[in-house]
């Protein structure tokens, strides 16, 4: 019989004097409660997330982290504390939050569980110094070990899109900044720049906000040209940086080895040495002369077929591309491109998303390349 009360118990008509539990022994029994509950939790949420890995993302590492961590945990669920567990009377079993019954992507889902899983770890740090000094340890150090698979598996997702964006809406100044680009983002796009060359950091950083709220609304990536610091100040993906920007290495350690960076490039030398820098990808152009960006010189479609034959990373011609000329971009080699006016001015900016998209979608992957094109394609993560 388990010891629940310092009452008489009746069991069948028979008067069972049950003693009471000491003090002592009713903190125990509440914190193995706590413990057990949490060690449910962890392991619940672990699974969660090692599921996606596993069957959404094929990741073996990833699957065999979230494993690992189960297993870790699972032995310091002992009988003792699995004992302790009091079901029917625990008020929290009841308990929802609103936005556990829904989950808008992938991504969310995986959020809230990472988020439940460094709650209960937290919890069984804490409380699991009172159970073994051992256990607190262990736990802080499994909590950290969730916080780098989120940034890395976070991290990873985000470049799996990158991989899998071929279009590029690199947005100008208008008053209807978030109407056209929401209607870009219903036409499938999923990669998407704020550009604003000239207006105050104040309002910059509130278009930015508000921008990078609607790209995540869609699961699309959000970079922010030039500025590392509103990129920072806004959680983007990453920024784009040109020839004349921050140099890439520090860019690369005040954003943290997870988020996007790109680099402009206008002839073969400055497309080695943003490799070599460790660029996401690089901006190929300008293609054509453009109004968007006097006075450059056009590098041409020689340089799109010279970046198509040479280069190793994810790459996007830009300059003066329009449904008109798309096809003769693609035909000299690009697989990705990207446009300020072929959108930003287009009367519907949804239709002409879609086709370009359609005219991208038409080329195959190339197997040739040393990086590895994704071809798992889900439609949100
Ligand atoms: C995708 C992409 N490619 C090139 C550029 C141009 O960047 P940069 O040379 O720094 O010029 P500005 O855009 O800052 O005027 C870009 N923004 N995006
Ligand atoms: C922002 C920018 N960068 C370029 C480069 O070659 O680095 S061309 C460009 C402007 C592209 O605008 P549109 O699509 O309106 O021609
Ligand atoms: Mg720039």
């Amino acid at each position: 019989m388990k010891r629940t009360d310092c009452y008489d118990l009746n069991t069948n008509g028979i008067v069972v004097m049950v003693e009471p539990y000491s003090q002592r022994e009713q903190r125990n029994l509440v914190i193995y409660r706590i413990l057990d509950a949490n060690l449910d939790r962890a392991r619940e949420g672990l699974r969660i997330i090692e599921e996606w890995c596993r069957f959404g993302l094929n990741n073996a590492q990833f699957t065999g982290e979230c494993k690992g961590m189960r297993q870790e945990l699972a032995s310091w669920h002992t009988a003792d504390l699995r004992s302790a567990r009091d079901t029917l009377g625990d008020p929290g079993t009841e308990l929802t939050h609103p936005q556990e019954e829904q989950r808008a992507s992938i991504k969310s889902l995986l959020q809230a569980n990472f988020c439940r899983v460094q709650e209960a770890m937290r919890v069984l740090e804490e409380y699991g110094k009172l159970y073994n000094p051992n256990m607190g340890k262990a736990l802080k150090q499994m909590r950290y070990r969730v916080y780098t698979l989120e940034s890395n598996l976070m991290g990873y997702q985000r470049h799996q899109l990158l991989l899998r964006s071929h279009l590029y809406l690199v947005t100008s100044p208008t008053d209807k900044l978030l109407e056209i680009v929401e209607a870009a983002l219903k036409g499938g796009l999923t990669l998407v720049q704020y550009r604003d060359k000239n207006v105050d950091d104040a309002v910059r950083f509130q278009q930015a906000q508000k921008l990078r709220q609607l790209c995540h609304n869609y699961n699309a990536i959000f970079i922010i040209n030039d500025r590392v610091d509103i990129a920072l100040a806004v959680d983007a993906d990453g920024v784009h940086l040109g020839q004349q920007d921050m140099p890439i290495a520090v860019a690369r350690q005040l954003l943290g080895p997870h988020r996007i960076i790109g680099r402009s490039t206008t002839n073969a030398d400055e497309m080695q040495r943003a490799i070599k820098e460790g660029a996401d990808y690089i901006g190929v152009g300008p293609v054509y002369e453009t109004p968007t960006k006097e006075g450059k010189p056009a590098a041409g479609l020689e340089y799109v077929s010279y970046v198509a034959k040479n280069c190793s990373i994810p790459w996007f011609a830009i300059g003066g591309i329009d449904p008109n000329n798309i096809n003769d971009v693609i035909d000299a080699g690009a697989k990705r491109v990207a446009v300020v006016r072929g959108i930003m001015q287009a009367e519907q900016p949804t239709l002409v998303t879609q086709y370009f998209l359609s005219q991208l979608n038409r080329i195959q992957p190339d197997p040739d390349h040393s990086y590895v094109e994704s071809n798992y394609y889900p439609d949100q993560w």
